[in-house]
């Protein structure tokens, strides 16, 4: 039977396939005591073959379809498989304390995680504590007769259901096959909503109860512009949506016309259309879709990339890429912004309750200076090649500016000691803390420019964590109070001669940006696919009348929706 369903639409586009649940299963065991030793460690070995020969398999296919580097993760489990001071201890367990294969591996499996965890000077060795977690998990699948989903394997075209997606399991995901995915939980500035724009697939987030609501396989319809989904559709809704799908293709193609047009509105004032990259893959799809800057580099993918900390050149070879692939064209590398969302396995941080008001990016950054100065040395080092504008995330107060500026300015002066080539370089803030929006007259007396977060800026005005749907309808974008302090922002740079960009989420949205233009931002940087839509959209604006508009939606609307509407009526 078809039954629609209804979700957060996080990257537009249509796709219909069958349906790939990416769900754990449940592993729970209980322990017992057996009698029959030899049949129990048979039961160890035959699960440890099997898990062999599939990650062998997985192997194979994550270096054709991933690359060798992605496919490399795998060899670290096969030869914790075959290490016998680990699934040796399990059996000599299973032989010395006759008690089930299952529990004598999570005992093993818990004492190594845990030797592991706790060497905390040793990066390297912490991050074998996920190895050997994802090791014990296979082969205590194969031991309960349950099955893995393994996401490397899938070679047709599926629709992804999950109940989260995190940054890394989006990136192993092949976009050959993978053709859109839906989630329970998340909202539109989740990274995994982020990721599945920046891989132009149709995203649906938030959706509730997906993962039970649809079976494997099922026939699913994912409607990322509308945030439907349509399970076991009839021959009439493939239809209809085939024709969306079609019409969508045709509106793209339509778009890609202005790929090499400069972004103008109707009285030809001039806005900056930049991309939000997460690595130097991403670069050729913002110069395919007409990016004249990159307004934001997330440079923690790198890191989160990476089996350690990257070292300095690794990062001056992703920079320096990055600047030159733009052709003198502006380059916003965002120092690392790690925590929140994104971990590293490598750098453990405290647990915390509420880890996007916690130990994160800048924070961690001016504490963990030796991290930061290798960034920054890397930076100063790539500014030789373009044009390059560093930039500073989650800054609260002006001290924190001054001091991530300051360890700039002295890595700066080592290079030059040393006599290594640095360029020339402009240094801003991402505005997205309330405090840091509110003084941003001060603020602007000191950098060179800013970059709104709008992601950031609004779950910490609204109080609502932004991946959390159950407060999703607090994301709001147009909200007056958000607006007025977008307009302080805006405001204070141009007093101070400096310019103010936007990259969150909300610069590349339809009816924020002709309030944006009223408000006069200058550059605007969003996900690369959303780009030639928004420039289409600015050929048709006048900028007195969106300033107008702009005026009414701070000072004459009271709520989000009064100000879709009113953007709607201005623009028909
Ligand atoms: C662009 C932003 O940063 P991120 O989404 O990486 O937190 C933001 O907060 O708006
Ligand atoms: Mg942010």
């Amino acid at each position: 039977m078809t039954t629609t369903l209804k979700g957060i639409a996080a990257s537009d586009g249509v796709a219909i396939a069958k349906a790939y649940l990416l769900v754990q299963p449940d592993l729970s065991f209980s322990k017992s005591a057996i009698n029959d030793v030899t049949k129990e460690t048979d039961r160890l070995q035959s699960a440890i073959a099997k898990s062999n020969s599939e990650l062998q398999q997985i192997r194979d296919i994550a270096s054709k379809s991933l690359g060798e580097e992605e496919a490399q993760v795998f060899d670290a489990h096969m030869m914790i498989l075959a290490d016998p001071e680990f699934t040796g201890a399990v059996k000599q367990k299973i032989e010395d304390e006759k008690v089930n294969a299952e529990s004598a591996l999570d005992d093993v499996a818990t004492t190594f995680i845990n030797m592991f965890e706790a060497m905390t000077d040793n990066p390297y060795m912490q991050e074998r504590a996920a190895d050997v977690r994802d090791v014990t998990k296979r082969i205590m699948a194969h031991l309960l007769g349950v099955e893995l989903p393994n996401p490397a394997l899938i070679d047709e075209e599926v629709i992804i259901v999950a109940h989260d997606l995190t940054p890394s399991d989006t990136a192993q995901l092949n976009k050959k096959y993978v053709k859109a995915f839906v989630t329970d939980i998340g909202g539109r500035t989740a990274h995994s909503a982020i990721m599945a724009r920046s891989l132009e697939i149709p995203a649906i987030v938030g959706a509730g109860t997906v993962t039970t609501d649809i079976k494997a396989d099922q026939q699913v319809i994912v409607d990322g512009n509308t945030g439907d989904i349509v399970v076991e559709p009839t021959a009439a809704d493939v239809a209809k949506y085939q024709q969306l799908a079609k019409e969508y293709a045709a509106q793209k193609a339509e778009w890609a016309k202005l790929r090499d047009a400069r972004t103008e509105t109707a009285d030809g004032k001039h806005f900056e259309l930049a991309a939000n990259i997460g690595t130097p893959k991403d670069l050729a799809g913002a110069t395919d879709n007409g990016a004249e800057a990159i307004g934001l580099y997330r440079t923690e993918f790198l890191y989160m990339d990476s089996p350690e900390l990257p070292t300095e050149d690794d990062q001056f070879d992703a920079y320096k890429a990055v600047i030159e692939g733009m052709n003198g064209k502006p380059v916003v590398v965002r120092t690392m912004d790690i925590g929140g969302d994104k971990h590293l396995p490598y750098l453990p941080l405290p647990e915390e309750m509420n880890p996007f008001l916690g130990y994160r990016a800048i924070r961690i950054s001016l504490s963990r200076q030796d991290i930061f100065r290798t960034q920054l040395r890397a930076l100063l080092r790539a500014s030789a090649f373009g044009h390059l504008r560093i930039m500073f995330p989650m800054i609260a107060t002006l001290q924190e500016f001054r001091q991530a500026k300051a360890i700039l300015d002295e890595e700066k002066a080592k290079l030059v000691a040393e006599g290594t080539e640095v360029g020339k370089y402009e240094v801003g803030i991402m505005i997205e803390i309330p405090a840091a929006a509110v003084l941003a007259d001060q603020f602007a007396k000191e950098v060179d420019f800013f970059s709104i977060g709008t992601n950031d800026l609004i779950q910490y005005t609204m109080a609502a964590d932004r991946g959390n749907e159950h407060v999703s309808y607090l994301y709001q974008p147009y909200n007056p109070s958000i607006l007025r302090l977008v307009k302080h922002v805006i405001d204070s740079a141009h007093k101070e001669g400096k310019w103010a960009g936007m990259c969150g989420e909300a610069a590349g949205d339809p009816i924020m940006a002709p309030i944006l233009v009223g408000l006069g931002l200058d550059e605007f940087s969003m996900g690369a696919t959303s780009i030639l839509k928004i420039r289409s959209l600015m050929k048709r604006l006048d900028t007195a009348e969106m300033a107008k508009m702009a005026d009414k939606a701070l000072n004459e609307s009271l709520t989000n929706d009064d100000n879709i509407k009113l953007v709607k009526d201005t623009l028909k």
